[in-house]
């Protein structure tokens, strides 16, 4: 990329000089010129066998701009490959970074901080990266004009790198405030998009008690924020362009005075030195305009690589995984006075008990109790601030966490269906799974009979969150999906909460089916999945209040 650019920009020289040539046969048509840039460029002419004539000069200088421009054409696709390159790969890094990263860390980040730094935030990356390089191409193009100049004059050439140094160090000032302004967009626009991601499913609500209002002087207070960073960050930036064009011109008619009145320069010479002065102090300019982009969209790169550093340091593979693999869960999960906090004071305070495997274990207990957080343990989402929890005896510490995460099946109380066949929602791209699998799976959960009845059985696409869907349906596609990769431990987190009595029944009569089959820990307010379990733990303010066993443990084949 850097050599196209220095190609095009010498090109770009050799045409400007090319003029000088050309000014003097319009001028003296009969003559061959005797000194000047013009007799250099007629003896060029002369060592190609070249006769120095208006035709010839005027072939080559327009045989010089076409292949200046096929070679910039080139070098703005290569910028082109390279910015969009650079923005997939910034994109691509952080998506597995965030999706790599552990529980604990995405729980920080409210989904919007994410989904602007993936569009937001490498789109200004990769237009400052665009500008960068730019400024690199105009950099080698004021090196070129120079050198030209310094050939025909170089009291011009340095007049011109004084005058265009004198304007860059006038305008830093506004640069670094083009910067600021910049600084407050990205932060803003993270934050209106964080309100608006809180917002959006508290909507239907609001609305239907008339207090939509209430987001709104949120939304617009951030939403005016960015306009008048937007609004300052381009009146800075123009201020850069337009100011800078009187300043040269002034510059240039005292130069051209000066000239006139002191020097005996060639008339030619000398218009060739004006453009030459022009384009190099404008190009300049022009750098600092671009240089000015180059620092606003750097705040959305330091933000950006914030989040990416962030996450990546939160590879959960890296930071949190043990070296063994998970036991086949034969004998139990076992708490051993295991707390957590997420900071704000313990939430768990001392939990210790074994789901013996095979068995069905009910949680319940207050909002805010802890059921959750206990079953985020268990699954290793989240690591245990003291104590230990035990797979058939195994330290979870010492677990791979991908193995143990595989025998696993976890059921949401709001099941997240994507808009794809039921097929797909089912397998969750296991390639390994087959028909009967998926058969097997949807049977298991109660939900086969539904599903075959539909117009193109398990091929069926469903609407976007299953919304096409009946709420015990999607529940028990859920379950479905949470058995297909045959889990050895099964987790609820209220399954039928948001379920009418008939859904609940259909739940629990496939969660019936599968008691004994495998390891199941529910958390429940609802009698009916209370009722199935073989134990019930009742948690309250962080701890085991009381334990009731049902039945004895049921055998488990491991
Ligand atoms: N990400 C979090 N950051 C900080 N505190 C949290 C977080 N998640 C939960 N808590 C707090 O931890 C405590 C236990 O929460 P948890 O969700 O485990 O309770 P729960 O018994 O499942 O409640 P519910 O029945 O309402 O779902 C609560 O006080 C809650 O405010």
């Amino acid at each position: 990329m850097v050599v196209l650019l220095a190609i095009a920009g010498i090109l770009e020289g050799f045409g400007v000089a090319a003029i000088v040539p050309l000014l003097e046969i319009m001028v003296r048509p009969d003559t061959q010129p005797s000194d000047g840039l013009a007799a250099t460029v007629s003896d060029v002419f002369g060592w190609f066998g070249l006769p120095f004539t208006l035709e010839v000069v005027l072939v080559a200088l327009t045989g010089v701009f076409v292949v200046k421009a096929l070679v910039a054409y080139g070098a703005v696709f290569q910028v082109g490959t390279v910015v969009a390159g650079v923005s997939r790969d910034l994109r691509l890094r952080l998506l597995r970074a965030v999706v790599a990263a552990r529980w604990q860390h995405t729980l920080q980040y409210p989904s919007g901080f994410i989904g602007n730094a993936v569009s937001g935030e490498t789109s200004i990356t990769a237009q400052a990266y665009r500008e960068a390089c730019q400024v690199l191409a105009e950099l080698i193009q004021v090196a070129v004009f120079v050198t030209v100049a310094f050939l025909i004059s170089w009291q011009t050439a340095t007049a011109s790198v004084v005058v265009g140094a004198g304007i860059l160090f006038m305008f830093r000032g506004v640069v670094d405030r083009a910067r600021r302004a910049g600084q407050t967009q990205t932060h803003t626009l993270r934050d209106i998009l964080a309100s608006l991601t809180d917002a959006l499913p508290s909507l239907k609500p609001l609305k239907a008690m008339h207090r939509e209002h209430y987001l709104l002087p949120r939304l617009e207070e951030g939403t005016n924020r960015f306009f008048r960073a937007q609004r300052a960050q381009i009146a800075l930036q123009e201020l850069i362009y337009k100011a800078q064009e009187p300043i040269l011109l002034g510059a240039m008619a005292f130069g051209l005075w000066l000239v006139l009145r002191f020097d005996a320069a060639q008339a030619t010479d000398l218009m060739v030195l004006a453009l030459l002065f022009y384009r190099t102090v404008q190009t300049l300019t022009n750098i600092q305009g671009r240089w000015t982009t180059v620092r606003v969209g750097e705040t959305a790169f330091q933000s950006l690589m914030e989040h990416i550093d962030a996450a990546e340091a939160a590879d959960e593979h890296h930071t949190a995984s043990g070296e063994l693999r998970a036991p086949p869960l034969g004998q139990s999960i076992a708490f051993d006075d295991v707390w957590y906090d997420y900071g704000e004071g313990p939430v768990l305070k001392g939990v210790s008990g074994d789901i013996p495997a095979g068995r069905f274990v009910t949680i319940v207990g207050p909002s805010g109790s802890g059921k959750t957080t206990l079953t985020d343990l268990v699954s290793g989402l989240m690591r245990p601030t003291e104590g230990h929890l035990r797979i058939d005896g195994v330290d979870m510490a010492r677990i791979d966490l991908k193995s143990w995460r595989d025998q696993v099946g976890y059921v949401p109380q709001e099941p997240m269906l994507f808009s794809d066949t039921v097929r797909s929602n089912v397998t969750l791209g296991r390639s390994d799974a087959s028909d009967e699998d998926v058969e097997k799976a949807l049977r298991a959960a109660n939900a086969w009979e539904f599903v075959s009845a539909l117009p193109k059985g398990v091929d069926t696409r469903i609407g976007e969150g299953g919304q096409n869907l009946s709420g015990g349906q999607r529940q028990r596609l859920a379950i479905a999906r949470a058995l297909v990769g045959e889990p050895r431990l099964l987790i609820l987190d209220e399954p039928t909460t948001a379920l009418d009595g008939a859904a609940e029944k259909e739940v629990c009569d496939a969660l019936a089916g599968l008691h004994g089959e495998l390891t199941i820990l529910a958390i429940s307010h609802q009698s009916a999945i209370r009722d199935m379990a073989d134990d019930v733990w009742t948690l309250s303010g962080g701890r085991v209040r009381d334990r009731t066993t049902a039945s004895a443990p049921a055998p488990l084949d491991a």
